[in-house]
C-alpha cells in the first residue's frame, strides 16, 4: 500500500504540484494522466521512494517493487540477454514468446532494435520481473496500436493480482482502472 498525505513538490523556488490525500491499495490499476510537463514522471519517481525531496508524506509499504522508466537503459547484447539480466527461466520464456510473437527476433542486438521494438523488450524485462507492485512510464511510448493493446490488456488483467501505477496519455482501451490526474498543480482522484 502507498499512502500519500500533504504532499508538495518544488524545484528550487518553482511550485510544482500539491497532493493533499492518495492511497494506492495491494492490487488494482492506477493510471496517472495530465499535461506535458505537469510533473507526472517527478510524482512516479516519488511514489517509487527515487525522489525523497518532497514536503508531506508518502508511506510505501511494498516490499518489492519494480519500474519501467521513461527512458529504459539497455546493456550490449542481444534482446534475450537483456532479458535474461532481469528475468528467469519461465518468466523469461514467456518473454521471449511475446517478442516471437511480434517477428521479434531474441537475438538481435538489442541497438539494432526499433524504438517500438526496444520499447516492448524493456516492458516485458520489467513487467515479467516479480514484484509487489509495478510502476510504469509511458509503456506504450512508440508502440503500434496492435502491441500497445496486447500490452494494456495484460496490464488489466495483471492489476488483479498486483499494484500497477502507470503514466500514460491514452487510456481509452482500459475499463477498469482508477484514474489519477493533475488539475490546477493539484493531484485528485477522479471520483475522489
Ligand atoms: N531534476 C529536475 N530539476 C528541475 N526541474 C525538473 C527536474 N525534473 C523535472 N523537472 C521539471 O519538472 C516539470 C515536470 O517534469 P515531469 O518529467 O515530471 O513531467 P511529465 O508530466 O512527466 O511530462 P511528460 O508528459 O512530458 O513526460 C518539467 O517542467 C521539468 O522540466
Amino acid at each position: 500500500m502507498i499512502e500519500v498525505k500533504e504532499v508538495e513538490k518544488y524545484f528550487g523556488d518553482r511550485f510544482l504540484f500539491r497532493c493533499k490525500n492518495l492511497k494506492f491499495d495491494n492490487k488494482g490499476l492506477y493510471i496517472i494522466k495530465g499535461s506535458n510537463g505537469c510533473g507526472k514522471t517527478t510524482f512516479l519517481r516519488m511514489l517509487f521512494g527515487k525522489d525523497k525531496d518532497f514536503k508531506g508524506m508518502i508511506k510505501n509499504t511494498f516490499n518489492k517493487k519494480v519500474m519501467l522508466p521513461q527512458q529504459p537503459y539497455f546493456f550490449k547484447g542481444s534482446a534475450a540477454y537483456n532479458l535474461s539480466l532481469s528475468l528467469k527461466e519461465q518468466p523469461l520464456k514467456e518473454a521471449i514468446k511475446v517478442l516471437k510473437a511480434f517477428s521479434i527476433d531474441p537475438n538481435l542486438n538489442i541497438h539494432s532494435l526499433s524504438l517500438g521494438q526496444k520499447q516492448l523488450v524493456a516492458f516485458l524485462r520489467t513487467f515479467y520481473a516479480k514484484s509487489d507492485v509495478l510502476f510504469l512510464d509511458e509503456p506504450d511510448s512508440y508502440l503500434s496500436n496492435v502491441v500497445k493493446d496486447f500490452i494494456f490488456e495484460k496490464i488489466e488483467k495483471d492489476a488483479q493480482n498486483r499494484c500497477i501505477i502507470m503514466v500514460t496519455h491514452d487510456s481509452q482501451e482500459i475499463k477498469n482502472a482508477k484514474i489519477i490526474y493533475f488539475e490546477d498543480n493539484q493531484i485528485i482522484e477522479k471520483g475522489g
